[in-house]
């Protein structure tokens, strides 16, 4: 018997923003949240203690790499995920079609599944619904996902409607390959491109199989920002209010905050981390491209308005040196600030949905990032 795993604790009168807890078996999720990146098993550059820190509370894996290294089946040896990454909390993985998609140089799909060559040595590979499901649960992840075929954008109707249908028919064979209901909770992903009709035509029938949580797939793959918040207005009111709503691949401060006044729940991307690496901060006033000349002698800190250890304890001109000499301190302490500043932003929206001031918050905090108004 699939039990309940989220419960609404909080509306915004404003807005169709929400507060809700999940519940996993590693954990209980105050949600909206935004889940840190750890392709490969490690959200890059960061240790598990360091994320706990910054308050962290579900990570997010991916089946196609760790299936393709280490093997999903050395990770079970190891004890599964959790503890072969020294995790405790929450872990969601992602199912491996979109990395296929976005990684494999060549691949193939079928109603079986889909043929692809690994990123690493070209080898041949074949993953089908059940084959996901399979690595997942060896993976041990407290949340899984159906395996489905994100459509790219654009693509024409006739092509998203075949592709919606076939994914359809995947998630019901994930849905009857998965037997640890118990433990690791199943969400299907909803597809359909921009078109609204094939929007509903994947949800009703997701819907109808009653899954414990729905990934809306699909977005933020190129298309217009404008027409992510289209679907999301148009698909959001169809979804039950009892289950999360999870927007994958969604991580920039404006389609977070977007996203959350139209009633997303979780959100995961790897932006805060990949734009670090590259010396890139987001600070309370903006994006900060740290090895701008304008820094060299910027003793202050990266955001005065943050309290996290980067911006406590190192200034600008220290963050700039290190970015400059090519030292890997660096890259740690952008990765720190950044994921610290969007797990802020989540925490400030939950407060402000509790407190019933979201839209005003949303409004005050995209003015001050963007110097533009909402
Ligand atoms: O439809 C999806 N099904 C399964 N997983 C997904 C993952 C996704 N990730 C994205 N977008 C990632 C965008 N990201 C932005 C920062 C730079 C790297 C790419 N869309 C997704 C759709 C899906
Ligand atoms: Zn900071």
């Amino acid at each position: 018997m699939k039990k309940n795993i989220f419960q609404q604790t909080a509306v915004s009168s404003e807005s169709k923003g929400r507060t809700g807890l999940l519940t996993t078996t590693h954990g209980q999720i105050e949600t909206p949240i935004f889940m840190p990146v750890g392709t490969q098993a490690t959200v890059k550059t960061m240790t598990p203690e360091e994320l706990k820190t910054i308050h962290t509370q579900i990570l997010l894996s991916n089946t196609y790499h760790l299936y393709m290294r280490p093997g999903h089946d050395l990770v079970a040896r190891a004890g599964g995920l959790h503890s072969f990454m020294n995790w405790p909390g929450p872990i969601l993985t992602d199912s491996g079609g979109f990395q296929v998609f976005s990684l494999g140089p060549l691949r193939k799909i079928t109603e079986e599944g889909v043929a692809f060559q690994s990123h690493i040595d070209g080898s041949r590979h074949f993953i089908s619904p059940e084959k996901s499901v399979e690595i997942q649960n060896s993976l041990g992840a407290d949340i899984i996902m159906a395996f489905d075929e994100c459509i790219p954008y654009p693509a024409d109707h006739e092509y998203v409607l075949h592709s919606v249908d076939r994914t359809t028919r995947w998630a019901k064979r994930c849905f009857d390959a998965h037997n640890r209901w118990d433990d690791q909770h199943l969400f299907g992903i909803i597809q359909g491109g921009i078109f609204h009709d094939l929007r509903q035509r994947s949800a009703e029938a997701l819907l109808a199989m009653d899954f414990p949580g729905y990934g809306i797939g699909g977005l933020s793959v190129g298309e217009p920002k404008e027409s992510m918040y289209d679907v999301l207005d148009h698909l959001i009111p169809q979804m039950p209010q009892d289950k999360p709503r999870y927007l994958m691949g969604v991580g920039s401060p404006d389609c977070l905050i977007h996203g959350v006044l139209r009633g997303v729940d979780m959100f995961d991307c790897v932006l805060p981390t990949r734009i670090a690496r590259n010396g890139t901060a987001m600070t309370s006033m903006g994006q900060v491209v740290i090895k701008n000349a304008v820094h060299t002698e910027a003793f202050e800190p990266l955001d005065p308005n943050c309290d996290c250890y980067t911006c406590q304890n190192y200034s600008r001109a220290y963050l700039r040196h290190l970015f400059k000499a090519n030292e890997i301190l660096g890259l740690r302490l952008l990765t720190w600030h950044n994921l610290h500043f969007l797990l802020h932003l989540m925490k400030t929206l939950r407060q402000a949905i509790t407190e019933d001031h979201l839209v005003e918050t949303c409004r005050a905090f995209y003015l001050q990032y963007y110097g533009k108004p909402l």
